[in-house]
């Protein structure tokens, strides 16, 4: 859409006579750019309010108080406090519009929201609008009746080409990749034009287009869309080689990847999500990285711990808040890590039923959302998982990751050996997958770090009989937790697929 197209709208909107409207955007000088449109052709006085300024006319509006024949005379140094800007507003002349920037601290006030209330309740026949312009506004009860709500359209792929191509022409050429470039513009799009201008600045700067650039770009974007302590932006991503077998599921996440990232050309259905289920340490953490970093797009963890709080509707509304900015960061891959744990609502005391509501939340954007975000939950424990989650149709598949085979821990072994840099053929890997029955790639993982550490100690260098030894002393989760596995295996039977 462009800027005069959303002018129009905005204009139709006000026309509707609604006593407020409610923008929530970052974007604050291209909305107050869309109102000096409207005010060269609506013929009213349009003023602005912020607690820095006060209350004056708006800034760069083409339509001089003068050809009113001089509104209210307001003293802005006088109106920085809100109940004076409110009163100050009563008094201006019917059919002013007062945009206030960055009500929304304010809007928990009872005093604030009466004020604003009579502000909408003369509205009728006074004709005076007010606009609320601000990122996360939590519109109080009382005004909702009052209240219509427009939506300011993000960047579109567009806008950023062209802006890249205004910065490019000004700046000079550039090298690097073509297909980080595309990567680098479709993940500004969202952003407001201020950063998205500073990023192309920045990257541009020193003349190459490199993968550093598009962690600089995420990180970026998702400081600005806020929400950085709920979703952690993970950048050091294991290849999907490092991941020893899961062969069903390495299968299927390779048949959707043309998919995931251009479902038009593919003709196919973007995929959704998938649940991975299994076996403490098995790799599922592992596996969820790895699907990023073979689709090529970011990942980002949800974190549940800083998702509760202990206040009442505050762990729901920050669960929301967090998958808005990953609906803006897509296209991504979201991991929900233990999510039986967060979704139990164990963790915020105060926040009664938290984990309900929490899920209920999920629940409506996983069916509704039509953004490019892989969902990866994984979950270790059936006990929490919510029925209502495993439903079918809520992720595309539910993988059960069991402990590894004999070829697949021959496979983590010497994935793990080289990674430590122990020598071993495959003779000498054959003694260790036949003693690691039972172990976890995790375990398998702690041996070899184990037997590292020891053979340090020794002034040795690290051999496989180290890792022998390391092995013959752990007590595996197989004999620690056989029940708990026996009962996982059970459950996942008739429910899940293999990933191996
Ligand atoms: N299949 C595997 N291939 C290679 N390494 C593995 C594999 N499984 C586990 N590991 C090693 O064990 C580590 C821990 O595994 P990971 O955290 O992915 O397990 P998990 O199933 O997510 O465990 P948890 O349920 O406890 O979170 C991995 O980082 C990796 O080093």
């Amino acid at each position: 859409m462009s800027q005069f197209q959303e002018a129009d709208e905005l204009f139709a909107l006000l026309n509707t006579k609604t006593p407020i409207v409610m923008i929530e955007t970052h974007e604050e000088k291209r909305v107050l750019s869309l109102f000096e449109r409207i005010a060269a052709r609506s013929q009213r006085e349009i003023w602005t309010w912020s607690a820095s300024r006060g209350l004056k006319v708006a800034h760069g509006l083409k339509v001089s108080l003068t050809e009113f024949g001089g509104s209210a005379s307001i003293d802005a140094a006088d109106t920085k406090q809100l109940p004076e800007a409110l009163q100050a507003t009563d008094r201006l002349p019917g059919g002013a519009l007062v945009i206030f920037l960055d009500v929304h601290p304010y809007l928990s006030n009872p005093l604030i929201t009466r004020a604003m209330k009579e502000i909408a309740l003369k509205s009728e026949g006074k004709g005076q609008q007010i606009v609320f312009v601000g990122h996360d506004i939590e519109l109080p009860a009382e005004l909702v009746p009052f209240t219509s709500r427009f939506e300011v359209e993000p960047m579109t792929i567009d806008m950023v080409r062209k802006l890249f191509k205004e910065e490019l022409d000004r700046h000079g050429g550039i090298s690097g990749c073509r297909k980080t470039l595309d990567s680098l513009m479709r993940h500004m799009v969202g952003l407001p034009e201020p950063s998205v201008r500073h990023l192309v600045r920045l990257t541009l700067t020193d003349g190459v287009i490199c993968t550093a650039d598009l962690a600089r770009v995420l990180s970026a974007k998702q400081e600005t869309l806020g929400a950085a302590e709920l979703l952690v932006f993970e950048q050091k991503l294991p290849a999907m080689e490092e991941v020893a077998g899961m062969k069903a599921l390495k299968r299927w996440l390779l048949l959707r990847r043309e998919p995931f990232l251009d479902p038009e050309a593919a003709g196919l259905p973007a995929p959704r999500g998938v649940l991975l289920l299994g076996v403490q340490g098995a790799g599922k953490s592992l596996a969820a990285k790895a699907i990023a970093s073979a689709w090529q797009v970011p990942l980002f963890r949800m974190d549940f711990g800083a998702l509760f709080d202990k206040y009442q509707g505050e762990s729901e509304r920050k669960l929301r808040e967090a998958l808005k900015v990953a609906d803006a960061m897509s296209p991504c891959v979201l991991w929900m890590d233990e999510i039986e744990k967060g979704l139990a609502g164990g963790q915020g005391d105060g926040d009664t039923g938290a984990g309900k509501r929490m899920l209920g939340s999920l629940l409506t954007w996983m069916a509704e959302r039509d953004s490019s975000v892989f969902l990866v939950a994984t979950a270790n424990d059936i006990e929490g998982l919510p029925p209502e989650l495993m439903r079918k149709g809520r992720f595309d598949e539910i993988f059960f990751v069991d402990l590894p085979s004999a070829e697949v821990r021959h496979s983590i072994f010497s994935i793990h050996l080289q990674k430590h840099r122990i020598e071993a053929d495959d003779a000498g890997i054959a003694p260790l997958v036949e003693h690691s029955e039972g172990f976890s790639g995790a375990e398998i993982e702690a041996a070899v770090v184990a037997a590292r550490y020891e053979s340090h100690a020794r002034g040795e260098p690290p051999q496989p009989e180290a890792v022998m030894r390391e092995l013959l002393r752990t007590r595996p989760l197989s004999v620690t937790r056989a029940e708990a596995i026996a009962e996982l295996r059970d459950w996942a039977a008739d429910r899940t697929v293999s990933a191996d």
